[in-house]
């Protein structure tokens, strides 16, 4: 396949990925605005953990709510925990990467809090140990998946919510794992600024 065809089939899958998605995810997504928002107005925080790209949007998720998204409003409470090299590095060292996510939880995690735990694999173990520590500490997890999410499929508990994409490629996953957490920023400033309910 020439390489202009190929730019485009990618451009092409892209679109069809996002158009799947659109169908069984729109309604988790809400909820998880929902739970999110208030969480952020009962003084909880949102915390976003996950690996490679998805360390990146953890990242980018956090400084959306804690910066600005596309309106003025006031920062919101959230953190990546995936940027601290030390404590990183640390808990790699010392224990397991298997820890390098729980360990941060457990220290700054509260009742109340949300965890946007992201894994197209669902099976990241890093992950997976944030959610069963989460779940100890009465955090709420909104898992952020694909392909069917993996071994966090089977981990979840009955309120928290799974945005499963439901394609079967990495980079298309991400790329709907974006769009989703932009609708998160979206929605989640338009019930804060009162401007839907
Ligand atoms: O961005 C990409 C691939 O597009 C990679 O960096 C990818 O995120 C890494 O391989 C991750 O380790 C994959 O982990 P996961 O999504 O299965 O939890
Ligand atoms: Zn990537």
């Amino acid at each position: 396949m020439p390489l202009l065809q190929r730019i485009q089939q990618q451009f092409h899958d892209s679109v069809q990925a996002k158009q799947q998605a659109l169908d069984v995810m729109a309604a988790p997504i809400e909820r998880a605005v929902r739970l999110m928002t208030q969480c952020l107005q009962s003084g909880g925080k949102v915390m976003a953990c996950g690996n490679g790209g998805s360390a990146a949007d953890s990242q980018h998720f956090a400084a959306e709510l804690l910066n600005r998204f596309e309106k003025e409003r006031p920062p919101l409470a959230a953190i990546a925990l995936t940027t601290d090299t030390s404590t990183l590095t640390s808990i790699a060292n010392d224990y397991r990467f298997e820890d390098v996510f729980a360990k941060q939880i457990q220290a700054l995690g509260r009742s109340g809090d949300v965890l946007l735990a992201i894994s197209t694999s669902g099976n990241s173990l890093n992950v997976i140990e944030a959610i069963h520590v989460a779940h100890a500490r009465g955090i709420r997890v909104v898992a952020l998946t694909g392909r069917g999410g993996g071994k966090m499929n089977a981990l979840l508990a009955a309120d928290d919510l799974h945005l499963c994409v439901p394609v079967e490629r990495t980079a298309r996953i991400q790329e709907v794992h974006l769009l989703t957490i932009h609708c998160l920023c979206d929605g989640i400033d338009a019930l804060i600024l009162g401007e839907i309910q």
